[in-house]
């Protein structure tokens, strides 16, 4: 079943077009990559499914969430299927969490927002989402953001993103600012989590090798424009357009990633 279809979206800021008739479509439990070079228009995208584009912006087209379009929605509405049916998390997790909050806090505005619950009950749900993603929840509970590692806060991105089981869970970059061991144990609980819920996600990136493991389905973007869809498989065996063959040859080959070990010198 398809969770979110977008046609046409075209993007729009004074005379200039920043996004140029973007059509996608992501089923249920898919993992669903948008990759492309820095400013071809990814996130402005992401920012248009949430309706999180400002003012200074004009759009065009339909974005439906499981068969639904959501321009039918009243600003209300939307706030409220932003979190429950459709979440974020971005390459700048620090902007998440307030510095004069506790986590904990964070997590319970949240759940208050959107179920009624005892203040008990919110607790332990936001300790058990926090234990989810192997942080230790009774003391992330009473933390400050100030307090963790960057790795720690983006697991506690996830988990707040993730909280209320939503239908799909847009991630913009999010191992950017990360290192690479650091990463790796984000995508593997994105992945995790799309298990457990069945979500569909809508990974953006501007690095092929972070989709090579994990996304069924890719699109390639070039200013503005999707230059090329298909599997992954596809894309990585028989890549059409000249852009995505860049891309690739970008990608380190093992030979060359062993080339490189072999210079690496040990100092003991
Ligand atoms: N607030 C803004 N005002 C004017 N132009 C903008 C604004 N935000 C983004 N743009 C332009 O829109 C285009 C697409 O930007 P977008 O952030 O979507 O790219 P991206 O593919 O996500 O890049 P990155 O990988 O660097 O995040 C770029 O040319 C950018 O300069």
């Amino acid at each position: 079943m398809s969770v979110l279809l977008i046609k046409d979206l075209s993007i729009h800021h004074k005379s200039e077009t920043l996004v140029q008739s973007v059509s996608f479509e992501i089923e249920e439990g898919e993992w669903y990559a948008l990759i492309g070079q820095s400013g071809s228009g990814k996130s402005l995208t992401a920012f248009a499914i949430g309706q999180l584009l400002s003012k200074q912006f004009s759009f065009s087209g339909s974005i439906s969430l499981n068969s639904q379009s959501l321009f039918d929605f009243s600003k209300k509405e939307r706030r409220k299927i932003r979190g429950r049916d459709i979440s974020y998390i971005f390459q700048d997790y620090t902007s998440s969490f307030t510095p004069f909050y506790t986590i904990g806090k964070h997590f319970d505005e949240y759940i208050k927002t959107h179920l009624s619950l005892s203040k008990p009950k919110r607790i332990a749900m936001a300790i058990s989402a926090m234990e989810a993603v192997n942080l230790e929840g009774e003391r992330v509970y009473k933390s400050y953001s100030f307090q963790m590692s960057g790795g720690q806060l983006q697991r506690a991105a996830i988990a707040l993103a993730m909280l209320l089981k939503p239908k799909l869970l847009i991630a913009d970059e999010p191992t950017t600012a990360l290192d690479s061991v650091t990463s790796k144990h984000i995508l593997e609980l994105i992945q995790k989590m799309r298990e457990e819920t069945k979500c569909a996600v809508l990974f953006i990136t501007h690095d092929l090798r972070l989709v090579r493991k994990y996304a069924d389905y890719i699109s390639v973007m070039k200013e503005g424009v999707i230059v090329e869809s298909n599997t992954k498989k596809e894309i990585m065996d028989a890549p059409k357009h000249p852009y995505t063959v860049q891309l690739l040859s970008a990608i380190p080959t093992i030979s060359d990633q062993a080339l490189a070990l072999e210079n690496v010198e040990v100092v003991h």
